[in-house]
């Protein structure tokens, strides 16, 4: 059978000559439900190079900060000092105290598990595609041509804020209408964990000692945007062949990331290598920096460079939030007297539809678009 089947994803790009051209590509899901044996893995599933870890690889927990430490005199120095060592060197951290309810995770954990539990044909039925080139909606990003190999991943995103007051008339189903509280979990998870960010904007700048405000004064509260992606990765029968998704670093101040399902599969490099982040099985929470916060700091802490590993056995979940300025707000970076400029100013919005023409890429190429030289 061909490997497209009855069931793609349709996917739109800008080719090298500048024509929107359509695709198809599988649906990773109904892929993996069809048991693939080993010989017939598909060809456009197959990264290179090989993306297996034995070499240069290792495992470990990444620094852990816990919030309430941060708000308590006596406490909070050390825990600041903590959480710019995370963030210079390792761009990524687990926060633990972070006030979220375990309700408000659980639910957003059903509804993703709901919607993704749905035939195909529901949910094709009950939300939008990427089709349309605005990176929302059900399907896959990041597919540029007919024959680049295909990360093991089904996508699904939305936009949490700002809240655009047309949705309801501009055709953008982007929201999936099932299940049926989809939308009302995962926006009490987006209002719950921003006031989180939103402190920890603050802490981070005081901690690599800049203005407490530097980094938050960009996150104007109304027109700040808020794009939450859900990332489905089914069991891979060749773990060894394909990648969950490609190394890059994100396009947005910070990323929360919520996993669940298999863990041991999202990888971060730290000192040239690739390390396999050990996260624990509750409801801790990680951050991750940004490449518009390596722009903010001066490239004081880096946006982290990361890739999820596809798992044989297992199907992983995770929710990755993104977090930025408004599109179409000026951002800069904060230095001090003694210091000189390493990055331009760059309108949010240019940077990053420059981030999305660019990738995926095989190492920081987004970044230079910002980069003095
Ligand atoms: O699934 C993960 O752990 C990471 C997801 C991610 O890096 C992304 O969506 O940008
Ligand atoms: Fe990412």
């Amino acid at each position: 059978m061909s490997i497209n089947g009855p069931h793609s994803h349709e996917v739109s790009f800008i080719d090298e000559n500048g024509e929107l051209k359509t695709t198809k590509v599988p649906v990773v899901q109904e892929l993996a439900r069809q048991g693939l044996v080993n010989d017939h893995f598909p060809k456009r599933f197959i990264a290179l190079p090989p993306t297996t870890c034995t070499v240069d690889c290792r495992s470990a927990t990444p620094p852990v900060i816990d919030i309430a430490k941060l708000k308590r005199d006596g406490t909070r120095e050390l825990e600041l000092r903590r959480l710019a060592d995370a963030a210079k060197e390792w761009g990524v951290f687990l926060i633990e105290n972070h006030g979220v309810d375990d309700m408000v995770l659980d639910d957003v954990k059903d509804v993703v598990k709901g919607f993704f539990g749905l035939s195909f044909e529901e949910k094709k039925a009950n939300v939008g595609s990427y089709k349309s080139v605005d990176n929302m909606g059900y399907g896959k990003n990041f597919v540029k041509s007919e024959d680049q190999p295909l990360d093991w991943i089904d996508r699904l995103t939305m936009k949490a804020a700002p809240v655009d007051p047309n949705e309801a008339t501009n055709g953008l189903l982007v929201w999936p209408k099932k299940p049926a509280n989809f939308k009302q979990a995962v926006e009490k998870y987006v209002e719950k964990t921003r006031k989180v960010l939103d402190g920890l904007l603050q802490d981070l700048a005081e901690s690599l000692s800049l203005d407490r405000n530097a980094f938050l004064q960009y996150f104007e509260p109304k027109q700040s945007e808020i794009k939450v992606r859900v990332n489905y990765y089914p069991p891979c029968p060749r773990p060894d062949l394909a990648i969950g998704i490609l190394p890059h670093s994100d396009a947005s101040g910070l990323t929360l990331l919520l996993e669940f399902g298999a863990t041991n599969a999202l990888q971060v490099q730290k000192d040239n290598l690739w390390t396999t982040l050990q996260l624990p099985n509750d409801n801790s929470l990680l951050v991750n920096t940004g490449d518009l916060i390596e722009i903010m700091s001066n490239g004081m802490v880096k946006g982290a460079w990361h890739r999820v590993r596809a798992q044989l056995d297992v199907e992983r979940f995770s929710l990755a939030y993104f977090y930025n300025p408004p599109a179409k707000s000026e951002i800069g970076p904060m230095v001090g007297d003694d210091s000189s400029e390493m990055y331009k100013k760059v309108v949010v919005e240019d940077y990053v539809s420059n981030y999305y023409k660019v990738n995926p890429t095989t190492s920081k190429e987004a970044i230079m678009y910002a980069k003095i030289i």
